[in-house]
């Protein structure tokens, strides 16, 4: 594996990180870092303790050994630097059953301080496609519909790491070109991006390293 940690210049720094359930690793020996305006594609098979060390980086999850830092800081979710710097989609995203796909994202935005949360919910939904879905209920949408809901909503909130896990489930070839150059933005607004993916043309698209999952046991 690459080794990217040495350099002072990076946003997300993983180093020596390690994490056990019981007898099973799901990974350790992991180290790498992401710069800013850079992608970091995670790939690997099934079972490689990939979304695992995502759960790590944001938060929800916590490493046995090693460290993560984002802008020198560790990885604290309840902190509202933390909440203001990393935007994530991983899992299957929590929607309420109530608030149309429009109104979630003016929550999200209004959460995060963003300023005119209508604005620019209406915008990010057409950016993603669905503004013809704007005032649809989560339950009306399609399983790939639901999916750049989710993204939109990673793109409503103030952001310096995207942490995707998998992001082209679900999506269309146009979904995938969309992400790609989604992707492509996000480096140019000097956003950094870890994503995991077992998408081979987005990855090749997207991304400024790699870092196989496989190596790490
Ligand atoms: N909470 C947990 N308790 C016990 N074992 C777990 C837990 N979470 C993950 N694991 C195990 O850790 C290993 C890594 O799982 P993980 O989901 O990180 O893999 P992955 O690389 O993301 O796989 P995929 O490509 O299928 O999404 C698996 O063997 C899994 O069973």
């Amino acid at each position: 594996m690459l080794d990217h940690s040495h350099h002072d210049d990076q946003f997300l720094v993983v180093r020596d990180a390690a994490r056990h359930f019981g007898e099973l690793t799901a990974f350790a020996r992991v180290n790498f870092g992401v710069a800013a305006g850079n992608c970091c594609a995670i790939i690997g098979d099934n079972g490689a303790g990939k979304s695992t060390l995502l759960q790590c980086v944001i938060g929800a999850d916590r490493l046995n050994a090693g460290s993560i830092t984002i802008d020198g800081a560790d990885v604290d979710e309840s902190s509202p630097r933390f909440r203001a710097t990393v935007a994530a989609v991983v899992g299957d995203v929590a929607t309420f059953a109530h608030l149309t796909a429009h109104e979630h994202l003016q929550l999200v935005a209004t959460a995060h301080g963003v300023p005119d949360p209508y604005a620019i919910a209406t915008a990010t939904l057409s950016d993603v496609g669905l503004a013809g879905a704007a005032d649809q209920l989560p339950v009306t949408l399609s399983s790939g519909q639901r999916r750049r809901l989710a993204l939109a909503s990673a793109f409503v909130r103030p952001r310096r790491l995207l942490v995707l896990d998998e992001p082209e489930q679900h999506l269309d070839s146009a979904g995938r070109s969309w992400l790609a150059s989604a992707l492509e933005q996000e480096k140019r607004m000097g956003t950094a991006v870890l994503l995991v993916s077992h998408d081979s043309d987005l990855v090749a698209a997207v991304a400024d390293h790699v870092v196989e999952a496989g190596t790490w046991h």
